[in-house]
């Protein structure tokens, strides 16, 4: 530490400026190696530079590959394994062609990352982390992608097939290079055009289509999804949508409706348990042949707008017409109830030219919904059935559609059956053909492992806005310029629609159906699913049936609203951090708009529609933001704030830890616990404290934070957390055996904060586990980073090194100890786990299966920041002593959560539970 004298770094008033002017918002010109993301629907993936163990799929990472597969004998020390994607064996596209849609499902591999991450390895060593599973196969690791296109544009379908080779499935991943058409190649494919056009796939792609059962594929479809996506299926009430949670124990028996362009009802009573009793004729394709006909459409969409602005009064014969405008409430029935759909055409002398095309569609699509509920119902009741699910693209995500449908069922069941609806609506087919490959896995994924992205542009759909598939980024940036406006006017591919598309429901005139229905895209609803085996539920969560990762509710509007703000005013801040930590170069200016208009469309899509893409809590937002970056190849937007904020830290770590030493153990834990408040200001998501870091330096604002702090917190249960530390009377001091410190930020926070409280752990004998990111989010400190940061920290400190040494986090050890003695080993270790997450929250349902393994012997966790203990997981209950210390950078936040302040801190301490 040369240059520095030994002022205390606590509470000191006449700062001498020691440490370099270091001002944090200096702006800075290194250069990041990008990493390939995935295209608009590009799959493929650039390798990543040497060193860099962590799989950025643009998505959670993929994290280790620790679920392959041995083979041989799993008691050996360095098996054989068998990658999960070295497969030959593993097929790629299903395919479900029906009468008037093809939908296909595609998948795409995770290229091989094989980790060479010496922590990684030293780490599974550790904590003894099996790399196998038992199956006689593995799971996929990778991403199913949906996507659909008309059936009587066929030739559209085969160039996408054939444009991303899709054809060339069961290949080995040489499928995405120019491998030689497969000739023996096999593609699983279910509907009516699986007959119908097998001799055109043969004929144009070379490949043969194997056909599977089509109402055995719509059931496991169906299947799979109920169980494997959390929030998959949903009711939908008079405009209100709310996502079911399905207990994978109580899901059967269940009716399923699939309309399609026919209607097929299915008992299910189990996997591959299932019976058609049931059907229509009058289905989707009835309401698009007919409403063709009668309003010279040109699209399903056009007249499904068109049914938006209609009235079905004026041709509908309802209750009131033929009892005079009277009611006929003897039998329930309102003046306003649908006597006779389009009875009104027989009694007056009206060509169809006199009947407005809207009131046509309208009265069209209610006569088929109701009919369709009706039927369903009625089945439901033969067989004592109370669930029924709808799928099938007749229902569109259209909110009248559902509306109608779920009135017809509540009106005819009185309130006994309900109608609840699929997000993968028109999949199940497609999804169920992938299922019957052999070997895939898929079946024994759980909800945990399945992580869904929404980039833009997914899924494509073919036609005229989305033009051809796009295969790399520079496409991707052109199509958003072209059709992505920046701000909150969108176009495409999330259009902005009026709010409150749907009426009333039921026999009654909705009273407000919206304008323009939103474009196929984004009305689809369903992102990209990544299949991460290797994530695992945190072991020590209490409850995992009851978790709830969210403390903020986003169904709250005014909190939507407020949140939306704070994310769209931190914009531009936020890109030119980005476009800076890129070189700033045209490249990524070109990116940086590009981000600001994909991520300001998903903001305005989700104002309008806040369940678009599931249920919707504050950590889905901030994800998704850095999600977006990724998708535009920002790795690492705070690269050099956190790398200078990090030197900084370090340049006074060394006289702070010689303060805490003086300390007596009591006053130590108190000032180590504030430490960690005060440092905890560090945050570059936060505006008000972005503001102030204008005001000074690092060190400054650091001292500045500290002297602030003032007990009582207004959350404050440190006495306790002291007496289960220290003892007290007759308690004797509890020594943890692992800690696993969730950490936040990058600089002060994780060096002056985080890091002095590990230590004392250590000190005590508690093993500490660090949990960091996988990937960078805001300021965060990452896990790859933190052997960088321990390893700086450790040369001046004799507990961390030997700590960091035995945790294995000392890459070359050092032979003697500061004093030159020789090393003494025997510390409990000091190691470092990734979470899993890229964000800047914590969902604990998905967590990585190293965290998960660390868990295991953890009997204290402490979860620190906003994002982790505040915003996720403030409610959470642990099966250990859990502390969760924050800083609230936030007004509002405060006000709400505890009743403060901005700058107020928490410190809650709960026992196990
Ligand atoms: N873009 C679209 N083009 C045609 N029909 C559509 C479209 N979007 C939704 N639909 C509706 O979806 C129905 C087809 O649903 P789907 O589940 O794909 O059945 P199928 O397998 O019989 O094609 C059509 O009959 C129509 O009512
Ligand atoms: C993104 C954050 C949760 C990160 O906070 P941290 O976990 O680092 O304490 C936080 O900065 C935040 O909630 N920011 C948005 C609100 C604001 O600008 O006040
Ligand atoms: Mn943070």
């Amino acid at each position: 530490m040369a240059g520095l004298t030994r002022d205390p770094v606590l509470g000191i008033n006449d700062i001498k400026e020691k440490e370099e002017e270091i001002k944090i918002d200096k702006k800075h010109t290194d250069k990041v190696v990008l990493v390939r993301e995935e295209g608009i629907q590009g799959d493929r993936e650039m390798a990543l530079p040497a060193g860099n163990s962590i799989h950025r799929s643009g998505s959670r990472p993929q994290l280790d590959l620790s679920k392959a597969a041995i083979q041989g004998n799993f008691e050996e020390r360095n098996p054989t394994i068998l990658l999960p994607n070295q497969s030959d064996d593993i097929s790629h596209l299903a395919l479900d062609i029906g009468g008037s849609l093809i939908k296909l499902v595609y998948f795409s591999r995770h290229e091989d990352y094989s980790s060479n991450d010496k922590r990684k390895k030293t780490v599974k060593e550790r904590l003894g982390i099996s790399n196998g599973n038992r199956r006689s196969y593995p799971i996929l690791g990778g991403r199913l992608h949906f996507v659909k296109f008309e059936t009587n544009k066929i030739n559209e379908c085969l160039d996408f097939i054939y444009s991303k080779q899709l054809h060339r499935a069961g290949l080995d991943s040489s499928w995405l290079t120019e491998a030689p058409a497969n000739e023996n190649a096999i593609i699983k494919a279910t509907g009516g055009g699986a007959y119908k056009f097998a001799d055109l796939f043969k004929e144009r792609l070379g490949v043969s289509l194997d056909k599977e059962d089509e109402m055995n594929c719509l059931v496991s479809g169906a299947n799979f999804l109920l169980k494997a996506i959390r929030h998959e299926a949903f009711t939908h009430m008079e405009g209100r949508k709310e996502f079911v949670q399905i207990d994978q124990n109580d899901l059967f028996p269940y009716l399923l409706v699939n309309i399609g362009s026919g209607v097929s009802m299915i008992k299910v009573d189990g996997d591959g348990k299932f019976q058609r009793v049931s059907g229509t004729n009058v289905g989707g394709g009835t309401y698009w042949g007919l409403g063709r006909l009668l309003t010279k459409c040109k699209s399903f969409d056009e007249l499904l707008e068109l049914s938006q602005r209609g009235d079905n009064r004026t041709i509908d014969m309802l209750v009131g017409d033929i009892y005079g405008g009277m009611d006929y409430s003897k039998i329930g029935l309102s003046a306003s109830t649908i006597a006779s759909s389009f009875g009104k055409a027989i009694s007056e002398k009206k060509e169809l030219e006199d009947y407005r095309p809207e009131d046509i569609s309208l009265s069209l699509l209610r006569m088929i919904s109701y009919n369709i509920g009706q039927i369903s119902y009625l089945n439901a009741l033969r067989f004592g059935i109370k669930r029924i699910f709808f799928g099938g693209f007749f229902i569109r995500g259209h909110a009248y559609t559902m509306d109608t449908i779920s009135f017809a069922v509540h009106f005819w069941s009185n309130g006994e059956a309900q109608a609840m609806f699929l997000r993968h609506e028109g999949f199940l087919g497609a999804l169920g053909a992938f299922m019957s490959y052999e070997k895939h896995g898929l079946d024994d994924l759980m909800v945990h492992h399945l992580v869904e992205r929404f980039p833009m542009g997914a899924p494509y759909t073919g036609g005229k806005i989305h033009g051809p598939p796009l295969g790399d980024l520079n496409e991707k940036i052109s199509w958003m310029e072209k059709f992505v406006q920046k701000g909150t006017e969108i176009i495409a591919p999330v259009p902005m629609a009026p709010p409150g598309t749907t009426g009333l429901g039921g026999f009654e005139v909705p009273s407000s159906k919206g304008g323009t229905l939103r474009s196929d895209a984004s009305a689809l609803n369903v992102g990209v699913l990544h299949l991460v085996p290797t994530l695992e539920v945190f072991p020590l969560l209490a409850d995992p049936k009851t978790y709830e990762p969210n403390t903020i509710d986003l169904a709250d509007h005014s909190e939507l609203e407020y949140w939306f703000t704070v994310l769209s005013e931190h914009l531009p801040d936020l890109v030119d951090k980005a476009v800076a930590s890129e070189g700033g170069t045209d490249d990524a200016k070109r990116r940086g708009d590009a981000f600001a208009r994909a991520f300001s469309a998903h903001l305005a899509r989700l104002m309008e529609e806040p369940a678009a893409y599931g249920k919707l809590g504050l950590a889905n937002l901030l994800e998704l933001r850095e999600e977006c970056l990724r998708e535009f190849q920002f790795i690492d937007a705070y690269r050099s704030i956190k790398q200078r904020e990090n030197e900084a830290s370090l340049a006074v770590l060394p006289d702070l830890l010689m303060e805490l030493d003086s300390m007596s153990e009591e006053t130590r834990l108190l000032t180590l616990v504030e430490g960690v408040l005060a440092a905890n200001i560090f945050d570059w998501g936060s505006r008000a404290c972005v503001d102030l870091y204008h005001k000074g330096t690092i060190i400054e604002i650091y001292r500045m934070s500290r002297n602030k702090m003032q007990r009582p917190w207004r959350v404050d249960n440190f006495d306790v957390f002291k007496e289960r530390m220290l003892g007290s009377g007759d308690k004797k001091p509890f020594i943890h055996r692992r800690a696993l410190l969730f950490v936040d930020n990058s600089g002060a926070d994780i060096v002056l904060g985080m890091l002095p409280l590990a230590r004392e752990l250590l000190r005590r004998g508690t093993e500490v586990v660090l949990v960091a990111n996988s990937l960078p989010a805001l300021n965060d400190v990452t896990a790859m980073e933190l052997p960088e940061i321990v390893a700086e920290a450790a040369k001046h400190c004799d507990i961390l090194r030997r700590a960091a040494e035995a945790g294995g986090l000392l890459v070359d050890a050092m032979v003697s100890n500061l004093d030159g003695s020789l090393e003494n080993p025997s510390s409990v270790p000091l190691m470092v786990v990734e979470n899993g997450c890229g964000s800047p929250c914590i969902d604990l349902r998905q967590v990585s299966s190293e965290l998960a393994a660390a868990a295991k012997e953890a009997d204290l966790i402490i979860l620190e920041g906003m994002g982790r203990a505040l915003h996720t997981n403030f409610n959470a209950q642990f099966k250990c002593d859990a502390l969760k210390l924050a800083m609230v950078k936030n007004q509002r936040l405060a006000e709400k959560l505890i009743k403060g302040n901005i700058y107020d801190c928490v410190c809650r301490y709960e026992p196990a539970s």
